[in-house]
């Protein structure tokens, strides 16, 4: 029987800011996400019954039509009338709730791997337009790589990846809710903007003291009042000498790029005392 593997790997905003509140109800965004090496790992197979299964090694995550992996195989075999099953299994390693877009990485998995199962031909644009009607991270999940990302976040352009570093995340032990967070942000009350076109050329020049310099996310006022232990792992982390720090998205996680080796261990040992789920991964370059 048929079988295709996908990875899925985590997101980082290196910059996040709210320009304002749409009539839709969604933020108009303008962000510069890339990808890390944490990866959650999909294998799909054919079924011989029409039917989309779904199961996990992780305990905690939901299995039916709550999980965005088995909502894009319903929405990709439902749009191109497929008549086929399918038995989907996601061995979970991003950490859920996190701020980095797990789920949405499934989801853009599910499509990516499903459209080669199934043998649509659908491009990746397709894919994306497909991804968007699920989640606002998605679109961005399925191109993968760097991308400025507009509108709610579904209008992408790709540019050069920043410079290769390690990357520390710690998420601490709370949930964190993407609507809340948007929904308590006054977006025209933001007195500080991050600087995109700063930003793009730091990536230009490949400088990676001045990508750290332009990390800027504007929901961190947001989701550091809320909780207060957000704001002191961010504080933690700059103690201990990474050399950028931001929150990911709606949060809780907290990234630190670092560019010497030698000092990652003297992080990672310093932030486990602190918070229990702390990874040392590698910017996707
Ligand atoms: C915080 C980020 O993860 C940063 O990459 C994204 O902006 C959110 O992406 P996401 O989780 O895929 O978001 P969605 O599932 O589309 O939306 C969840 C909720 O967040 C709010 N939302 C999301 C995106 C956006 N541009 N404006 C919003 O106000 C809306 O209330 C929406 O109901
Ligand atoms: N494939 C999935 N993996 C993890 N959680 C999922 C998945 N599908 C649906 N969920 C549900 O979605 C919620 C958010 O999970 P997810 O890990 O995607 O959040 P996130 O990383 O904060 O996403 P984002 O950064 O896009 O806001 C969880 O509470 C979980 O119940």
């Amino acid at each position: 029987m048929t079988k295709v593997y996908e990875k899925a790997p985590a997101k980082i905003n290196l910059l996040l800011d709210v320009l304002r509140k749409r009539d839709d109800g969604y933020h108009e965004v303008e962000m510069i996400m890339t990808m890390v090496d944490l990866a959650d790992r999909l294998e799909m197979e054919e079924l011989p019954r029409d039917q989309i299964v779904l199961s996990s090694q992780a305990g905690f995550i939901p299995l039916d039509e709550k999980n965005l992996a088995f909502q894009a195989a319903r929405l990709i075999k439902e749009r191109y009338g497929v008549r086929k099953g399918v038995y989907i299994h996601l061995d979970k390693q991003i950490p859920v709730a996190a701020g980095l877009a797990g789920g949405s990485s499934d989801a853009a998995a599910a499509l990516r791997g499903l459209n080669r199962l199934w043998e649509l031909g659908l491009s990746v644009r397709e894919l994306e337009e497909l991804g968007a009607e699920l989640g606002s991270d998605i679109p961005f999940c399925v191109r993968g790589g760097t991308a400025v990302a507009r509108g709610r976040g579904e209008q992408l352009e790709s540019i050069s990846p920043p410079p290769a570093c390690w990357v520390v995340l710690a998420k601490p032990p709370i949930n964190v809710s993407t609507a809340d967070v948007y929904g308590k942000l006054r977006a025209n009350e933001i007195r500080e903007h991050p600087s995109i076109p700063r930003m793009l050329e730091a990536i230009r020049n490949d400088s990676f003291a001045d990508v750290c310099a332009g990390l800027g996310n504007v929901l961190e006022s947001v989701t550091l009042d809320r909780y207060p232990e957000v704001r002191q792992i961010k504080e933690v982390m700059k103690r201990l000498g990474t050399d950028g720090v931001l929150m990911s998205g709606s949060g809780p996680t907290v990234f630190g790029l670092v560019s010497k080796e030698s000092k990652v261990a003297r992080i990672y040992n310093g932030l486990r005392g602190f918070c229990k789920e702390v990874y040392v991964v590698r910017m996707l370059t």
